[in-house]
């Protein structure tokens, strides 16, 4: 069993940060790789599980501590799983806001049969660096895509990511409802489960 008083979190994005240290609550303390630097590593992976150990290895080299990085997006079934790796880079790095203009967009004459998508988050630990092992855990949301936004909380594309079993968007949920149920949350429980820590 190993265990992380400190890790850092390999990710310059803070509605992360907050969901991930929220969930891992105060037995560990994550602290944000911008502490550390300012330079965004290119994710150059082809995959969710391929970026997420690329930026905990780079976190873990620049801080010198155990890291864990959150690789993390959105698959639309009708776009055979885009933006999904690229769901950040998908309006070319405009934004939060130009992204989920674009996909209201692409998908204006998609009918609501024909929206389904997944949140996807994979989350990668390292202990150091050059770890050859590092832990990797899955965490799948399965919702619809709204044509419109709704909703204040949250981040990124939720407001456009109807969740079925709570009727309501991703960012109508309050934070902690969505910290009990969304693909991070089941992305962290395994973690948990994987550290012993639960
Ligand atoms: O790479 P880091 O520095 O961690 O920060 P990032 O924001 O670039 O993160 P990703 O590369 O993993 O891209 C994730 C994309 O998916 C979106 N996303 C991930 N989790 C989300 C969530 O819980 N709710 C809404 N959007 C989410 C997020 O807004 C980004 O556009
Ligand atoms: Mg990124």
């Amino acid at each position: 069993m190993m265990n992380f008083t400190q890790l850092v979190l390999a990710s310059h994005n803070a509605g992360k940060l907050k969901e991930l240290q929220a969930m891992l609550g105060e037995s560990v303390h994550l602290r944000s790789i911008g502490e550390f630097s300012s330079v965004e590593p290119e994710e150059t992976g082809l995959s969710f599980v391929e970026n997420a150990i690329l930026k905990a290895r780079n976190a873990s080299r620049i801080s010198g501590l155990p890291a864990l990085a959150d690789d993390s997006g959105l698959a639309v079934d009708f776009l055979g799983g885009a933006p999904g790796i690229y769901s950040a880079r998908y309006a070319d790095g405009k934004g939060d806001a130009a992204n989920n203009a674009k996909l209201l967009d692409v998908l204006k004459d998609v009918p609501e049969a024909e929206r389904g998508a997944q949140f996807v988050c994979v989350l990668a630990l390292v202990r150091h660096a050059d770890d050859p092992l590092p832990i990797l855990c899955e965490g799948l949301w399965h919702g619809r895509i709204l044509t419109q936004a709704s909703g204040e909380h949250g981040f990124g594309y939720d407001p456009l990511f109807w969740v079925p079993e709570r009727e309501c968007s991703s960012a109508e949920l309050s934070p902690s409802d969505k910290n009990l149920i969304s693909h991070r949350a089941r992305a962290m429980d395994l973690l948990r489960q994987r550290l012993g820590l639960k």
